[in-house]
């Protein structure tokens, strides 16, 4: 169902992918059972929400214009992991603030022989302001983590001028966008576009936001203090 279902959209995956994403969603339910990484253990489940909805954003053509991708708050390696096993010629970081998750999804990776994925320890905000990372990646992707205004300030200041960052929402987003659109401005950031997606009736957006200028120097602040006050 899978591979038909990405054939569908337009999206290749080959058979040494189609083994490796099995393979990655084996691991993930096996280390569920000690380290909390997905509430879906369902199959079929877990093929459509972690692996057909993550692969959703390459048909974006500003996924297929970046060459280093971010992807914060990855969790148990969503979007990420399957990005990176069906885009082999993109190098992916994947930031997590849990420790222990961020281990065991490395040494998922290693397990599949995963080449192009980096995964860091670390918060959006500790990070962003890190050289290393700060204004380092074409595109910086984020699923399940926050609302758009405390996303922008995570996410914003890892993405290059010119690059973009995509969120992927859920299918009500008008006002959470509205809130958040002086965040995104203040940090760099204009919204290009929404890009509404239907995969076997799992309705969702894109948020799609180009990072104009650079972000002030003052973003991200403290950790805990774009959740505890976003940017109105
Ligand atoms: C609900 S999980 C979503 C995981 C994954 N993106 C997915 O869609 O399945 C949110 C993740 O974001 C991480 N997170 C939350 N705040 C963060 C921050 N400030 N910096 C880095 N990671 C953060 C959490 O540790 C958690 O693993």
């Amino acid at each position: 169902m899978m591979r038909n279902t990405l054939g569908e959209m337009e999206i290749r995956c080959t058979e040494e992918d189609s083994r490796r994403l099995m393979e990655y969603m084996r691991l993930v339910l096996e280390k569920n059972q000690h380290i909390n990484l997905t509430s879906i253990t369902d199959p079929d489940e877990f093929i459509l929400k972690h692996f057909l909805d993550s692969a959703a954003v390459m048909k974006l053509p500003e996924y297929r214009a970046a060459d280093t991708v971010l992807d914060l708050g990855t969790g148990g390696g969503f979007p990420g992991v399957p990005l990176a096993i069906l885009t082999p010629d993109k190098q992916f970081t994947l930031i997590d603030s849990l420790q222990k998750r961020v281990r065991v999804v490395e040494e998922m990776c290693g397990e599949i022989a995963l080449t192009n994925v980096n995964l860091q320890h670390g918060r959006a905000e500790d990070l962003g302001r890190d050289q290393r990372y700060r204004e380092q990646y074409d595109l910086c992707l984020s699923r399940a983590v926050a609302d758009m205004a405390v996303l922008a300030e995570y996410c914003l200041p890892f993405v290059k001028t010119g690059g973009y960052f995509i969120s992927y929402k859920g299918s009500d987003i008008e006002e959470e966008l509205g809130a958040a659109k002086k965040a995104i401005r203040v940090l760099g950031g204009r919204i290009a576009g929404v890009e509404a997606v239907n995969i076997k009736g799992l309705e969702h957006n894109f948020v799609i936001i180009r990072k104009e200028t650079s972000t002030p120097g003052r973003y991200p602040r403290q950790a805990g203090k774009p959740k505890k006050s976003p940017i109105r």
